[in-house]
């Protein structure tokens, strides 16, 4: 019998006799693809429990659940809100480790996160993708960092090719992320990931945010993915009755514990063996949760005494597992009823788990429009292997080899290091409003301190123009980088958790990239000022104080990203300005040195604003300059051994300033590095 797209009612009517097919268009195989190996994950007693609260109270959110997820299959973990559907899906994806117990298998073998980390993707529910690249830029990044040298260049574009024209985004391939519609980022989003061929992919609420046709085409994608022989996962909240008829399996989480597992086609038969019977004209997929909602009274201990928490695996053509509810007379009375309908309509003998959508013909439901183009053939998932997507290209072993990464380090530093400069050049604040605000304020300030520097008289107002040039590179080139490195995070998390790079080469990348730009801006603010206000002329000078204020803005940007890496942005906009008032206060400036009692002296130490107003003030004051010029009847500060002297710098040396702000530098580059790896780890 043959039913019209959309028509859900007529199709649920028929509920039990009826078969899915949707016809092929024209075939798209992924040929260039490297060969996967397929996998079937089982899970036995899960537990997961976090700790909550100041007494540590041990909150269960997995309760010794169990399943079995097979390759080949698209598999919905469904569950009401809080069941526990994100927690199973962090845990399975090995996102989350801490706090589990149980035991996680892959093929047979208990898994070894990193292999596993080599076998999956794990595509969040917010794509995560940087939007100031294209489409094709994307796909190249991703080509080069999970393919890296395994194959040719041209071979690269060919996957990137195949894989777009696959997913109906070859036409957007010049479109930049940020303006991709949400299904269009869901597809790219699949896209990066799909370029080395994982054969387990899981997704978390692949159709959130989507409409329902963007719906559709997205679960028609997973599915033909799952065709491909790959295992497919996805948590979803209630999908409509036709995209639930498409998934293969259905896992169902309710109060964290299993209340079904097996096919999609024989949910409603088994919860009729409970009594559950699923009304004509009404979603299964909405029945299950308005069940798990206790609608319909306390049925969640039953179904998860039924299928025994996961252990059982509700499968066409096998018997349900016992239940104490089957011997309910009215329940029997019910099954019965439904098979002789079954039967009738479908001659397929006396068996009540013969009772499936079987036997709907809905043609044609290949997604149209700008969508996906493949050809999705819904067939029964018990024969294994599917012939289609790329079913040929999987390979039977387990990969054994011991790299991390699809490129060496140095490649990946390389590759983020160019994407992270390309996206430098393409974002106006971080670029254009930071050039322009260098320039502008070394004019203000160049025309407010105007050729004072030979002024005898004018020392103090110098000295002024010193701390403001410290204060001015301190502020910009920390907060540029307090403002956008959290925004980074998410990405990074993403890609790191799906092997793209190690940290340690994103880390080197973004801490290179910035310094050339930092760089160009403080040569530029500090050539105009240094002129403008008539520092000493000598070039020897002029590179003294280049370097101290150049130390100076590196150092600010690092403690940037100290900041970044350990808080979000509204508590670190507030807490680095603040945090910075002491290093201020002991510069120098302020207090002089001998001024400052003695138990408050180490501070001065670890003041970098101290080492580098010290060494812009000694390469102007110091180094033997000659008396400055005096247009009054007496100066104070002609001299500049007077002025070093008033503070306190007699003594100091100009490259014990260098080493310490190098010194200061490192460690907190250091710092930074080490407080992102414990951002990444404490989120697992
Ligand atoms: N770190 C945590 N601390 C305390 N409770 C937590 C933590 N993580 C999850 N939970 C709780 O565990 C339960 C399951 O959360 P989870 O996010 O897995 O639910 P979900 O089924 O995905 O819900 P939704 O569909 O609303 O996203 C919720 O009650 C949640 O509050």
């Amino acid at each position: 019998m043959k039913v019209d797209k959309g028509t859900d009612d007529a199709l649920l009517s028929h509920r039990g006799s009826v078969k899915v097919t949707i016809t092929p268009c024209q075939p798209k195989v992924l040929t260039h693809l490297p060969k996967r190996p397929p996998v079937d994950i089982a899970f036995t007693d899960l537990n997961y429990s976090v700790k909550e609260g100041s007494k540590n109270n041990v909150k269960t959110i997995l309760k010794n659940v169990s399943g079995r997820l097979k390759s080949g299959e698209l598999t919905a973990i469904m569950g009401p809100s809080g069941a526990g559907k994100s927690t199973l899906l962090n845990i399975l994806t090995g996102y989350k480790i801490s706090g589990m117990e149980g035991s996680i298998t892959i093929n047979g073998h208990e898994r070894d996160l990193s292999q596993f980390a080599k076998l999956s993707a794990y595509i969040m529910q917010d794509n995560q993708l940087h939007g100031n690249l294209s489409v094709e830029e994307a796909m190249n990044v991703a080509t080069a960092l999970k393919l890296g040298t395994q194959i040719s260049k041209q071979e690269k574009t060919q996957v990137i090719q195949e894989i777009l024209e696959t997913l109906g985004l070859l036409e957007h391939i010049k479109t930049m992320t940020s303006n991709l519609s949400g299904g269009q980022k869901k597809r790219l989003s699949i896209a990066l990931e799909l370029v080395n061929n994982p054969p387990i992919m899981f997704f978390d609420e692949p159709t959130s945010g989507l409409d329902s046709s963007s719906c559709f085409q997205c679960i028609s994608l997973l599915k033909c993915l799952a065709r491909g022989g790959r295992t497919i996962i996805c948590t979803i909240h209630q999908p409509s009755a036709r995209l639930f008829e498409m998934f293969d399996h259905l896992y169902t989480l309710a109060e964290g514990q299993c209340i079904y597992q097996g096919s999609t086609q024989q949910l409603v038969p088994f919860m009729a063996t409970l009594g559950l019977v699923c009304p004509s004209y009404h979603n299964p997929a909405s029945f299950i949760i308005e069940v798990s909602c206790g609608e319909y009274g306390d049925y969640v201990r039953k179904l998860v005494a039924a299928i025994q928490n996961g252990k059982c695996d509700i499968q066409a053509g096998k018997p349900f597992p016992q239940s104490e509810q089957l011997n309910n007379a009215d329940v029997d009375k019910k099954i019965n009823n439904m098979q002789t309908a079954t039967v009738s309509e479908s001659g397929q003998g006396n068996n009540i788990l013969a009772y499936a959508h079987n036997d709907i013909v809905k043609e044609p439901t290949a997604p149209t429009g700008d969508g996906v183009v493949i050809p999705i053939e819904l067939s029964p998932v018990d024969s294994d292997k599917q012939p289609g997507v790329t079913t040929n290209l999987l390979d039977d072993t387990l990969p054994t080899s011991t790299q991390r990464y699809g490129t060496s380090e140095l490649n990946q530093f390389w590759i983020v290091l160019k994407r992270t400069l390309l996206f430098s050049r393409r974002d106006w604040t971080l670029m254009y409003l930071r050039l322009f605000a260098h320039i502008l304020v070394g004019f203000l300030i160049g025309a407010l301190y105007y050729d004072i520097g030979n002024d005898g008289a004018k020392v103090l107002s110098n000295l002024g123009f010193l701390f403001f040039n410290m204060l001015f590179l301190m502020y910009t080139s920390m907060t540029i980088t307090i403002l956008s490195f959290p925004l980074e995070m998410p990405v990074l998390i993403k890609e790191n958790f799906n092997r793209w790079y190690s940290l340690r080469s994103y880390y080197m990348a973004i801490t290179v990239s910035d310094i050339p730009f930092q760089a160009v801006f403080c040569v530029l603010y500090v050539t105009i000022v240094y002129y403008l206000t008539s520092q000493p002329p000598e070039i020897s000078r002029f590179i003294m104080f280049l370097s101290a204020c150049l130390l100076i803005s590196f150092v600010a940007q690092s403690v940037g990203l100290v900041v970044g890496a350990a808080m979000n942005v509204q508590n670190g906009v507030f807490l680095a300005p603040v945090m910075s008032v002491p290093f201020l206060l002991f510069s120098g400036f302020f207090v002089s040195f001998d001024a400052i009692p003695i138990y408050l002296r180490w501070i001065t130490y670890l003041s970098y604003i101290r080492y580098g107003f010290e060494g812009t003030a000694l390469a102007t004051y110091s180094f033997g300059r000659e008396k400055l010029k005096c247009y009054q009847v007496y100066c104070h500060f002609k001299s500049p051994s007077t002025t070093l002297e008033e503070l306190d710098m007699l003594d100091a040396d100009f490259r014990l300033d260098i080493i310490a702000l190098i010194v200061i530098f490192l460690v907190l580059r250091v710092s930074a590095f080490l407080f992102l790896r414990w951002k990444l780890m404490s989120q697992r």
